[in-house]
């Protein structure tokens, strides 16, 4: 039997973790255990209902006003009894949190093998995104099984000496968990008269563009326009309705309050659960966001995604034809918009390209590379 703790913080750590914790849970050979350090409260705790997942340790580190500094002291402080309790024999975290860094450190200090899945993504620019950029670096430096979800990833660790023999490529979790959800979603009429009467205020649009914003190097003048860049979308087009679930972080919610609040065509929403949120992706016409999470989903729902970045860990959307790099100026943004609206071929192309992250069975992958050190 192989103890496996998975420690993970935040709304996209739990979606992606949460496919392959229930594989090994119900798998005889593991003993799944789960840690969350509560650094995205309500947003976690949405996805951990979603998948039935109930934590065993849970460090709630959360303050008011908390920076980088102390939130990252808090977990590694927490991490400690948590390691010493359940006496893992690999530690899992994942991609490029605070809680997947300092998760990774107090499992190195503990001598436990981390193993760390989406490994290998990378910008090259240490401030974009940041600070997830040198979290995802150093975390490479000091895992042991390091689960790259492409060629493209493994091959940026090889190049900086990483991993070796205990580099494997697997596909991005993200998909598995969102082909399950589709396909909850899908077999039950219940769930989508549910979901559906929860969209209703958006069915009288023509189309629809769903904005999803939270980046930290983009809070200030890049929120600024971004917003700027939402609220000429809406202006130009007053047929298409512009949904935005607003990030609870208060550097995104001041300046999106603030610039797009009142205006008709444009709802600024509540995070959505993640099964609502699929479904709002699938309802779209386009994505406009910064998320990571989201340039590898959109593909498999045939959805283009214009990335309000300049950089970008994950070139395989752009090459894929998916994604396309629009930054944080207004008129950048709203011709990028306007262009995907207006003109059918751009749009053909974009929502017709295959998803290079992977076909749903990325765990499974990783549990059997698992099983290859089963040692109890
Ligand atoms: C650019 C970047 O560095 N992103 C990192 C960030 O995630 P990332 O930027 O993807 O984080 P987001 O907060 O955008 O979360 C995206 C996920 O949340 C879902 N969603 C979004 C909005 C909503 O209202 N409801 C909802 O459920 C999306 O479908 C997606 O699955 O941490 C992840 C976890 O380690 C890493 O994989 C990413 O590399």
């Amino acid at each position: 039997m192989l103890r496996a703790l998975f420690v993970f913080g935040t709304r996209p750590e739990a979606i992606k973790l949460a496919p392959l914790y229930l594989a090994l849970a119900e798998d005889p050979r593991f003993e799944a255990r789960l840690c969350v350090t509560g650094q995205h409260r309500e947003m976690l705790d949405q996805v951990l209902a979603l998948f039935g997942m109930i934590p065993d340790y849970d460090l709630s580190v959360m303050r008011d006003g908390q920076g980088l500094m102390e939130l990252g002291s808090s977990i590694l402080a927490g991490m400690e009894g948590v390691i010493r309790d359940c006496e893992p024999d690999v530690l899992l975290v994942h991609g490029d949190t605070t809680t997947t860094l300092l998760g990774a450190l107090a499992g190195y200090y503990a001598r436990i093998p981390i193993a760390h899945v989406e490994a290998g993504l990378r910008s090259g620019d240490p401030y974009s995104p940041w600070p997830e950029e040198g979290n995802r670096r150093a975390v490479g430096s000091l895992a042991k099984f390091h689960f790259a979800p492409t060629p493209g990833a493994r091959d940026n660790l090889l190049r900086e000496g990483i991993g070796g023999s205990d580099v494997f490529v697997t596909g991005n979790t993200v998909i598995d968990a969102l082909l399950e959800v589709r396909s909850r979603i899908a077999s039950n009429v219940e769930i989508q008269r549910n979901l559906d009467a929860r969209f209703a205020f958006l069915s009288g649009y023509e189309k629809l563009v769903l904005v999803t914003g939270h980046r930290r190097e983009n809070f200030g003048p890049g929120f600024e326009g971004i917003c700027r860049g939402i609220a000429r979308i809406a202006a130009e087009f007053p047929r298409v309705g512009v949904v935005y679930p607003v990030h609870l972080n208060p550097s995104v919610r001041k300046p999106v309050m603030s610039t797009l609040a009142g205006k008709s065509n444009i709802h600024l929403i509540e995070p959505l659960d993640y099964a609502a949120f699929v479904r709002l992706m699938d309802k779209c016409a386009l994505v406009l966001t910064d998320s990571g999470g989201i340039q590898e989903e959109a593909p498999s729902l045939g959805k283009p995604v214009l990335v309000m970045r300049d950089t970008t860990e994950r070139p395989e959307a752009l090459q894929a034809g998916t994604a396309k790099l629009v930054g944080t100026d207004e008129q950048r943004i709203a011709e990028a918009v306007g262009l995907l609206l207006t003109d059918e071929k751009e749009f053909s192309r974009m929502s017709h390209g295959a998803n290079p992250y992977g076909d749903g069975l990325a765990s499974i992958r990783i549990r059997d590379v698992l099983l290859s050190m089963r040692k109890r």
